[in-house]
C-alpha cells in the first residue's frame, strides 16, 4: 500500500462486537498535510474507527499502513512513537501541572534520551524552550504558567492538541475537538487547525458542519460503519446518499442545501 503515496492507508478495516458490525470494510487514503473530516450520524462508528487507527481498539479485519509501515497490530504507544497521535486518551491533561509542564512532559517523553547530553540547567532550558514553542503555536504562551485545571474549556482543548503535537506527531487524530466550546472558542480552534494543516496531517471527527465545510480538504461520510462517500466538500455536499442519510429523502428534496449545513444532529 505504500505505493499509494498516502501517509495513512486504511484497507477494509472492520470492528465487530458479536453480531454487531460497527465499522465495516473501511478504506481510506490520507495524503500528507490533508485535513480529513469524518462525519456521520450518531452511532455510525466514527469514534470506533479513530480508536482502531490510534491502536486503542484491535480490529477484526483489515489493515492500517502508516508512512509505509504496517501498524495494524502495533499498540498505541508504538504508533505515537512513529508519529500517529490521538489527542485525548494518550494525552489526558494533568490539571495540577501548568500548561508548560503538561507540554514539557510530552516533549521529554519524546526526546528523553537526547536530553541526557545536556547539563541539568541547559536541559531544563531546552525542554522549556521547546515546550514554549509548541504552546505558542497553539496560542497559549500567555497561559504557560497557569495550571491546566484553571484553563477555560477552549484553552484545555488547545492544550490537548499542544500535548499531542509535542509528542512529535506527524498526524493527529482529533475526536470532536470543538465539542462543548463556545462560538468564540470554536472560532479560535478552527483557525489553529487551519494553521496546523500547513505542517501536519489531521483526521477529525466533527459535528459542527460550518467548521467541517470550512476546514476540510476532504470529507468521508460514515453511515452504519460504511464509508458511503469520500471526497472534496463540494462533492460530498452534493452526494444524494449523504443528503438522504442526513435528512431523509423527502426533506433532502425539499431543502437540499440544508443537508450539508445541518448535519445529522
Ligand atoms: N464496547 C462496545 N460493545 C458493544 N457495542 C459498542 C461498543 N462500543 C461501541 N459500540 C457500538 O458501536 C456503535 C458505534 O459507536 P461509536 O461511538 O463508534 O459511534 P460514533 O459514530 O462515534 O457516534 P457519536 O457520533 O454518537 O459519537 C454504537 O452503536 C455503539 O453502541
Amino acid at each position: 500500500m505504500a505505493e499509494t503515496g498516502a501517509l495513512l492507508s486504511v484497507r477494509n478495516l472492520s470492528k465487530t462486537y458479536g453480531a454487531l458490525v460497527v465499522t465495516d470494510n473501511v478504506s481510506l487514503d490520507i495524503p500528507e498535510r490533508e485535513l480529513h473530516v469524518i462525519i456521520g450520524p450518531n452511532g455510525a462508528g466514527k469514534t470506533t474507527l479513530i480508536h482502531q487507527l490510534s491502536g486503542r481498539l484491535p480490529s477484526n479485519g483489515g489493515k492500517v499502513v502508516f508512512a509505509g509501515e504496517d501498524i495494524t497490530r502495533l499498540p498505541m504507544h508504538q504508533r505515537v512513537r512513529r508519529g500517529l497521535a490521538r489527542s485525548f486518551q494518550i494525552t489526558a491533561l494533568l490539571d495540577g501541572f501548568t500548561a508548560l509542564e503538561n507540554v514539557a512532559i510530552a516533549v521529554q517523553a519524546r526526546s528523553g534520551s537526547s536530553f541526557r547530553f545536556f547539563a541539568p540547567v541547559a536541559r531544563d532550558r531546552k525542554l522549556n524552550d521547546e515546550a514554549m514553542a509548541v504552546l505558542a503555536r497553539l496560542g497559549l504562551e500567555d497561559r504557560a504558567h497557569r495550571r491546566a485545571g484553571t484553563l477555560s474549556h477552549g484553552e484545555k482543548r488547545q492544550l490537548e492538541i499542544a500535548v499531542a503535537l509535542a509528542t512529535g506527531a506527524r498526524m493527529l487524530l482529533l475526536d470532536e475537538p470543538l465539542a462543548g466550546t463556545s462560538h468564540e472558542e470554536s472560532a479560535v480552534l478552527v483557525e489553529l487547525m487551519r494553521a496546523l494543516k500547513q505542517t501536519h496531517t489531521l483526521i477529525l471527527i466533527e459535528h459542527d458542519m460550518d467548521a467541517v465545510f470550512s476546514l476540510a480538504d476532504r470529507i468521508s461520510v460514515l453511515v452504519y460503519g460504511k464509508v458511503i462517500a469520500s471526497g472534496p466538500p463540494a462533492e460530498v455536499r452534493a452526494h444524494p446518499e449523504v443528503r438522504a442519510a442526513y435528512l431523509g429523502d423527502e426533506q433532502a428534496d425539499k431543502a437540499p442545501e440544508a443537508a450539508a449545513a445541518g448535519g445529522g444532529r
